[in-house]
């Protein structure tokens, strides 16, 4: 693992962009597609919408990169808790990306076949053997969930199924979420935190012992892949770093 700290949310989007094109341009050189996970939540925000402007719109070849999300809200795409929504307006429709490359949740036609329904895009584009994302950008809530992996959950111990559903009580809405298995596939996984409201959960996280129930991003250990934490300084602070 390795841990990158930048000064302020600012510093942090310049730096992960900057990251971020770096590798695209990178791997690109001995393939010809490249697949994006996008994660939701406020986190991401800035990113997208520096990724959207020069010099990264200009350099990034869009037309090579397929976009997948990592866990959707099932909410109308018009409810601006859609992370989907949030993406196509801070990024997606800002460059050129083909709309046969974006491959969203669907939250139009009942969570559990959304979630049925993306495991087949996922089977149909990587075929059964391989799913092997090339990125995959997360976040992490104060409670410690990524994706829609929430402390308590059962779904933090899905082993079998690629994409799941669930209806989350305490925020009253149906998630649909690829599980920790597929995610830990990856080439790469590159995780983005900040704020001094997550700085003890960072701190379980990633020095803590083991407790996935407690702390769902501890699952997220890429079998091959790189794995990267950015964070800001106060994400960081209470790490003994
Ligand atoms: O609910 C969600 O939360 C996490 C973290 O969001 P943030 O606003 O704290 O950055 C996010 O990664 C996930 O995609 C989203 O559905």
């Amino acid at each position: 693992m390795e841990l990158h700290i930048a000064k302020d949310p600012a510093q942090l989007s310049e730096n992960v962009a900057a990251w971020i094109s770096n590798y695209i341009l990178e791997v690109l050189q001995s393939q010809e597609r490249f697949t994006f996970v996008l994660s939701g939540g406020n986190t991401p925000k800035q990113l997208y919408s520096l990724l959207a402007k020069a010099p990264y719109n200009m350099v990034i070849p869009w037309e090579k990169i397929h976009f997948f999300w990592g866990d959707e809200r099932d909410v109308p795409f018009e409810d601006e808790r859609n992370n989907a929504r949030m993406a196509f307006e801070s990024l997606l429709d800002k460059v050129g990306v083909n709309p046969e490359n974006i491959h969203v949740m669907r939250t139009d036609i009942g969570p559990e076949e959304s979630a049925a329904e993306y495991e087949k895009v996922l089977k149909s584009y990587f075929g059964k053997e391989d799913t092997t994302f090339d990125l995959v950008l997360l976040g992490m809530g104060d409670d410690g969930h990524t994706l829609s992996l929430f402390p308590g959950l059962p779904i933090v111990h899905e082993k079998k199924a690629w994409v799941k559903s669930f209806f989350l009580e305490a925020q009253d809405m149906y998630r649909i979420t690829l599980t920790a298995p597929v995610v830990n596939k990856a080439a790469c996984v590159l995780f983005l935190t900040t704020g001094a409201n997550k700085a003890i959960t960072l701190k379980n996280v990633i020095e803590g012992t083991f407790d996935a129930e407690k702390f769902p991003s501890q699952l997220i250990r890429p079998e091959e892949g790189e794995l990267h934490w950015f964070v800001d300084e106060a994400a960081a602070g209470a790490m003994e770093i």
